[in-house]
């Protein structure tokens, strides 16, 4: 089984991702660009970090108008990513044509419930019932709509894949056993993800901001 880690390179400077994934080469599957990084280097940047040649996941959680994210997918099709995020809340009009306009290769996965909320950060923002009823909503209407898979945290991943058997499933929101949470509500373990049936392993800050990211990712991979 190929390496199901991809590290997230969350930073606006492009030497400094640069540098990050070349020290983690061979420890991880693919390199996440996410907003803070495309925003400050666009298409450039992407194709800087492509030469790397490792598969690449534009992380820019797309939620808008549906003919607005057609267009934004349509503008990124010339940088061939691996997978693609949008925002499964922007409904199920916008994901039909997010996933009608990307490219053959590219996998469209719908954000379900950030791994940053908590239950009580769902109702604040008048979401009912539970995170994996959330979950669970967003992963069917994702499906519906044709999208290749979710993001969604660990605690969530294996009822999801229960409910879309071949469904492509993105855990982010983890940290290796004692690890500290940061921002993140809802943690599990990488390797309690992947056994519940993670396709994709998000890992940032937890490598990247440890003082040493190569021996960070190995130790990591070696738990898997
Ligand atoms: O779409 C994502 O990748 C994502 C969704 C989500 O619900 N939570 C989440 O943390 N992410 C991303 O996953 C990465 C997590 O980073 P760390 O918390 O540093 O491991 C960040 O780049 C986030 O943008």
């Amino acid at each position: 089984m190929s390496n199901p880690i991809f590290v997230a390179l969350d930073t606006p400077i492009l030497d400094n991702a640069l540098e990050l994934a070349k020290s983690v080469e061979g420890h991880v599957g693919g390199l996440k660009l996410g907003l803070e990084f495309f925003c400050a280097n666009g298409h450039h940047g992407v194709h800087e970090i492509q030469k790397i040649g490792l598969p690449i996941f534009l992380d820019l959680k797309l939620h808008d108008i549906p003919n607005t994210v057609a267009k934004a997918m349509q503008a990124i099709n010339v940088l061939e990513p691996a997978i693609v995020t949008v925002h499964a809340s922007g409904g199920r009009a916008m994901m039909e044509d997010a996933k009608a306009a990307a490219g053959i290769n590219t996998k469209v996965v719908g954000v379900t419930l950030l791994t940053s909320l908590d239950q009580r950060d769902m109702t604040s923002i008048g979401y009912n019932g539970s995170p994996h009823d959330q979950v669970e909503r967003l992963a069917n209407l994702s499906a519906e709509a044709g999208l290749d898979g979710i993001v969604c945290s660990g605690n969530e991943v294996g009822a999801a894949h229960k409910v879309w058997k071949d469904g492509y499933f993105v855990v982010p929101g983890l940290r290796p056993a004692n690890g500290k949470a940061g921002d993140q509500k809802r943690t599990v373990t990488p390797r309690a993800a992947r056994d519940d049936g993670a396709s994709v392993l998000v890992i940032g800050r937890p490598i990247t901001a440890a003082e040493n990211p190569n021996s960070a990712a190995r130790s990591i991979e070696a738990t898997l």
